[in-house]
């Protein structure tokens, strides 16, 4: 990974976002009906581009949330743009509430987005998409149905992917449904919700490292 970091600021996400929902395909020919949001990054793009699909169709799709950690928990790292270390196994630490008589989430049939903030080596991705894949097959074989007969279609919303080869890959299928809002350069994104200095002062440093006025 290349030397120094690039900040990024909340509106430039929001912005990110609300153009994304103009300029692609999503909400029009894949129009989500369930967002899973990976945390903790993914939250906060996941709601705020409900929003715009809501404006776009006028339909509050559903979120639920799911907790995979790969980024190693080093004192320090992560706080206030100090790179992490990436870990070599994806954690699960949160996932949907599905299975028993207590189920919550059906699969089946649905459209479903998977946000997240930040596409890097994309491990977290690929481990996303094939635990849920694993979920869709179970719950297709709990009613009863071939597996693969649900037409349930899997896409994947992020603000950021950086531009590098990737150590894992999607399926072309997934890939023809993923929506990048933008492409970075292989540098360490310092989020606006990793400041826990002066806020405005890291608006102004993300401002700048865009060029903006
Ligand atoms: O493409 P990858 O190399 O897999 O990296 C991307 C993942 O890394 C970050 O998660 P992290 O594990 O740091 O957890 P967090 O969202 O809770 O910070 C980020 O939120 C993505 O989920
Ligand atoms: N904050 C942050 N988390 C990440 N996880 C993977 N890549 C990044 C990054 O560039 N910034």
């Amino acid at each position: 990974m290349a030397d120094a970091k690039l900040y990024i600021s909340y509106n430039q996400i929001h912005q990110l976002i609300d153009r994304a929902v103009r300029n692609f395909e999503l909400g029009d020919s894949y129009n989500p009906d369930l967002i899973i949001a990976i945390g903790g990054g993914g939250f906060i793009p996941a709601r705020i581009l409900r929003s715009f699909l809501k404006a776009k169709h006028g339909r509050n799709i559903p979120i639920q949330a799911i907790g995979l950690s790969l980024y190693e928990e080093l004192p320090n790292a992560g706080q206030n743009g100090i790179p992490e270390t990436p870990g070599t196994q994806v954690t699960k630490t949160q996932w949907l509430n599905f299975g028993g008589a207590d189920t919550l989430v059906s699969l089946l049939g649905r459209k479903i987005l998977i946000v997240d903030e930040v596409d890097d080596s994309r491990k977290t991705l690929v481990y996303a998409v094939s635990e849920l894949q694993k979920d869709i097959l179970k719950q297709e074989e709990q009613a009863g149905i071939a597996p693969g007969s649900s037409n349930t279609e899997i896409g994947i919303f992020v603000v950021y992917n950086k531009e590098k080869p990737k150590g894992e890959h999607l399926s072309p299928e997934i890939m023809r449904r993923y929506y990048p809002a933008a492409t970075t350069p292989d540098r360490w994104l310092f989020f606006p919700w990793d400041c826990t200095t002066d806020i405005e002062e890291h608006t102004e440093h993300a401002k700048k490292s865009f060029g903006e006025k």
